[in-house]
């Protein structure tokens, strides 16, 4: 079964693209609910960013509700931007009554390196056993080595993606999840294949959140296709990258790359996607 699904793995870049665009087409009929339980920060750009998408975004995190609310929900987004140890029992209940109702759910593991706290809390979270964990260099080599990083800038990387690939892949392997590490190239790896992901513009590091986003645009994308979660995220890190790259043409700054990127995805279409998605076999 598992070789089954990595040999689905498309090789040719066209083909790529099309499913990319297949992805965007079926979260668009579908409507995804996305349960996101996520941080302060990020709230208001990570709804937008699904909403623009087609899913239909719900920020609930009490534990009270979520026994009855999470397996309405198609996919879950597990964020520890903001983490505070009141909000772990509600992240681990979410993610155990998703694995009990078969839907996915993908963990952004936000500044794992940062403190001791936040890491064990994040590999706590992670052999709860995510369809997907994404994070940016930094986070990835965290989860990896089981440690705290000195050098931690919080929730930015100190670290390229390619810096992190091979880490990437052993975690995947111990993790038994598919690991998406972001930055200039996006990596993701099974354990055994890796997919890249040429897409985005270097601005993006200048919005707070845009990572935040795409890890839920990765849930909407996985959502629908749950039995594909490599391509899935590759799909979402492109379609994000590519309406990042529109967004750019049109932007004087940040803020305005963040409005234009939310426009931008809502209306893009399949000959823009076609000649924008660039993902690759690694
Ligand atoms: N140098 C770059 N060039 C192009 N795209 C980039 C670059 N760096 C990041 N990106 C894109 O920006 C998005 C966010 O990735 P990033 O690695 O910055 O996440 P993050 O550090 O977790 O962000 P945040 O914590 O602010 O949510 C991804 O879609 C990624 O592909
Ligand atoms: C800035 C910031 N701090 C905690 S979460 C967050 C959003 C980006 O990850
Ligand atoms: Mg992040």
């Amino acid at each position: 079964m598992e070789e089954e699904k990595t040999n689905t793995i498309k090789e040719n870049p066209i083909e790529l693209a099309q499913q990319a665009w297949t992805h965007l087409e079926l979260v668009r009929k579908k409507s995804p609910l996305i349960q996101c339980i996520t941080n302060f920060v990020s709230m208001d750009l990570m709804a937008n960013t699904l909403l623009s998408a087609g899913a239909s975004p719900a920020m609930i995190h009490s534990v009270d509700e979520i026994p009855e609310f999470t397996p309405k929900a198609l996919g879950v987004c597990i964020n520890a931007g903001t983490l505070t140890p009141d909000w772990l029992p509600g992240m681990k209940l979410a993610a155990q009554v998703a694995n009990q109702s078969k839907k996915p759910w993908v963990l952004d593991p936000v500044a794992a390196g940062g403190s001791s706290f936040r890491l064990k809390a994040c590999l706590e979270l992670l052999a709860l056993r995510p369809s997907v964990v994404r994070g940016n260099g930094s986070e990835i080599l965290a989860l990896f080595k089981g440690s705290v990083d000195s050098n931690s800038k919080g929730v930015d990387s100190v670290y390229g993606s390619s810096d992190a690939v091979e880490a990437a892949k052993s975690l995947a392997q111990q993790s038994g999840s598919i690991v998406a590490v972001s930055g200039a190239v996006d990596f993701i790896t099974d354990g055994d294949k890796v997919v890249c992901v040429h897409n985005g513009v270097p601005m993006l590091q200048k919005i707070t959140a845009s990572g935040c986003s795409v890890t839920a645009l990765i849930s909407a994308f996985v959502a629908v296709d749950p039995s594909h979660p490599v391509e899935a995220t590759a799909s979402a890190l492109a379609i994000f990258g590519v309406s990042s790259e529109i967004g750019m043409d049109m932007a004087r700054g940040p803020a305005s790359l963040r409005t234009h990127l939310i426009d931008s995805l809502y209306g893009l279409d399949e000959a823009t996607a076609l000649a924008r998605v660039r993902i690759s076999r690694f």
